[in-house]
């Protein structure tokens, strides 16, 4: 082929030449997409956006340092998929609670797996609506405080497997001793399942929980979504998350529901069997109905569906997991690290409780230990992002939102902003006393959310927790070890912080 008369080329890489000229036309369109909108931000590569910081830094670095260089709100790209990262407080009040039925739904940026479509964290609309009401309950305070007597025999549990851990003065990998904790916890507070994963490290809930939150990102379906998102139309779903250990979580709960239908109906109270009493027969398919959206009345009419019951019971086992262990995990490295606190710790736990096991009521006046709590979830929020979605053309505080576009609120940036906390890095659980708390910025402490769209289960979250630590600190005084790593590294492949190379700790009897 001639061009321009001049010189010839092969029509074949004629052909090739313009097709990357085109592809390349696509995705410079894609990414002029906040120039257009006046929102400034790092410049995106071609095709990956900001992908290839993410890979190399993760969610929690990546965010923290484009947090400082762009300020509070500036755009970036997943692959060419806009995403505006906020971290200004009067935005975030904006989205998640003033104007929320404007931000009611979590994007769905990337299709995953079909079968979470019903599930309470990724539903949409009025169908997300119906969810949430149908399982708040589970969470109430006199629910939590018919859970205690659950949560103190894992607790024996794992005051005797730490005992045997931390024999002859070796150190403990505290993500394994306490992961094994929240397991059984979950199983037997959700799901009356007496399953003992803390005397047995190879358990196939804690194996298959670790390779469900194992997501591959290096999948190619998924690469392609993000550069392509418009190819997602024909992709059925994009499996990230593992099928067989997904298929397991699915296998134990249709297991514990025959169980309970056959041996001991009306005599559980727990989250499966809500779920089990708001369950009808006769529904539709969640998945088909969830398109069409069949409204609030709709929905409560005709109950929870086989799958919705099949798929918050496995979100509720992944949610709970990773969140819960990994606070434990990193709250134990606050008090190693802080003999101070911890000291403080212990003798309000001695006035308080005595020789009393810990309960629902008597850790939640322990007012320290709510302030080391929440000091250990500002320095290691567990959550990195939360993220909205705009259900119309819309504005937030003066910028211009279009329909669609996907929101994060960055969680480590705002609680490691030196506007809003003082020397950031350093352990204090002074700032939460009950003097320094409303000194707090609003809407600048987030490990849980916020709005009527924020974690569902933190309350149980926080009962677990200070259950463990109260417990712990009874036993133990928790010391670092040669092998502790301080500051510890953080995993940077999870959309999670947990520690990249485990959390060794010494347990010393007391
Ligand atoms: C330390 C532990 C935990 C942390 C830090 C945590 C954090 C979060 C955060 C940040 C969100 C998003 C909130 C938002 O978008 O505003 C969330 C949502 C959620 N969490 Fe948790 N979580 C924890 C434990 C749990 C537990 C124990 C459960 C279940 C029993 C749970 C179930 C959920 C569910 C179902 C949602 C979605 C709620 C909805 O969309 O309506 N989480 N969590």
């Amino acid at each position: 082929m001639e061009v321009f008369g001049l010189f010839s080329i092969p029509s074949w890489l004629m052909v090739i030449l313009v097709v990357i000229a085109l592809l390349l036309m696509y995705t410079i369109h894609k990414q002029r997409y906040f120039k257009r909108l006046g929102i400034s931000g790092p410049t995106p590569i071609p095709f990956l956006g900001h992908l290839h910081h993410l890979m190399r830094k993760g969610f929690r670095e990546m965010d923290m340092e484009m947090t400082r260089i762009y300020g509070s709100c500036y755009g970036t790209f997943f692959g060419n998929i806009p995403q505006l990262m906020v971290t200004d407080p009067e935005m975030i009040k904006q989205m998640l609670v003033k104007q929320f039925s404007e931000f009611t739904d979590r994007p769905r940026t990337i299709k995953l797996t079909k079968f979470f479509n019903s599930a309470v964290s990724v539903a949409q609309g009025d169908h997300w609506k119906f969810l949430r009401s149908t399982l708040s309950p589970t969470f109430s305070s006199s629910k939590m405080r018919n859970m205690t007597p659950l949560i103190s025999k894992c607790l024996d549990s794992l005051i005797q497997n730490a005992r045997t851990l931390s024999e002859g003065g070796k150190s403990v990998e505290m993500g394994e001793l306490l992961g094994a904790f929240t397991m059984d916890a979950i199983c037997s507070t959700g799901f009356g399942l007496q399953v003992d994963s803390q005397s047995n490290p190879d358990d196939p809930f804690i194996q298959n929980a670790k390779k469900a939150l194992n997501m591959k990102l290096r999948n190619v379906k998924f690469l392609l979504a993000a550069m392509f998102p418009e190819l997602q139309t024909f992709f059925k779903e994009i499996p990230l998350l593992n099928k067989e250990a997904i298929d397991f979580f699915i296998q134990a709960t249709k297991q514990a529901m025959a169980e309970r239908r056959e041996a001991h109906p009306g005599s559980y109270r727990d989250f499966l069997q809500l779920m089990i009493n708001a369950h009808k027969e006769e529904g539709t398919d969640a998945e088909d109905s969830e398109e069409t959206n069949l409204g609030f009345d709709a929905y409560k009419k005709r109950g929870m569906t086989d799958a919705e019951v099949l798929a918050n019971a496995v979100a509720f086992f992944l949610a709970a997991y990773d969140t819960t262990s990994n606070l434990l995990t990193f709250a134990s490295y606050c008090l190693a690290t802080n003999q101070d606190v911890q000291d403080r710790l212990r003798n309000e736990i001695n006035k308080e409780l005595g020789e009393s096991r810990p309960t629902y009521d008597n850790v939640y006046n322990l007012t320290y230990l709510d302030m080391t709590v929440n000091e250990s979830l500002r320095m290691y929020t567990p959550a990195l992002r939360l993220g909205r979605m705009a259900a119309v053309d819309t504005s937030l505080c003066g910028v211009k939102i279009p329909k669609g576009l996907d929101i994060s609120v960055s969680v480590p940036s705002l609680h490691y902003d030196p506007k809003y906390w003082e020397n950031p890095h350093k352990f204090d659980p002074d700032r939460f006393s009950p003097e320094n708390k409303d000194r707090i910025h609003p809407f600048t402490f987030l490990p849980f959310g916020g709005g009527p769209r924020n974690c569902i289960g933190m309350r149980l979250a926080l009962m677990e927790t200070k259950m463990a630590i109260a417990a712990l600190l009874q036993n133990f005084r928790i010391l670092t070890s040669p092998e502790t790593e301080i500051p510890p590294k953080i995993d940077k492949r999870r959309g999670i912080t947990r520690p990249l190379n485990g959390m060794y700790l010494r347990l010393e009897a007391l």
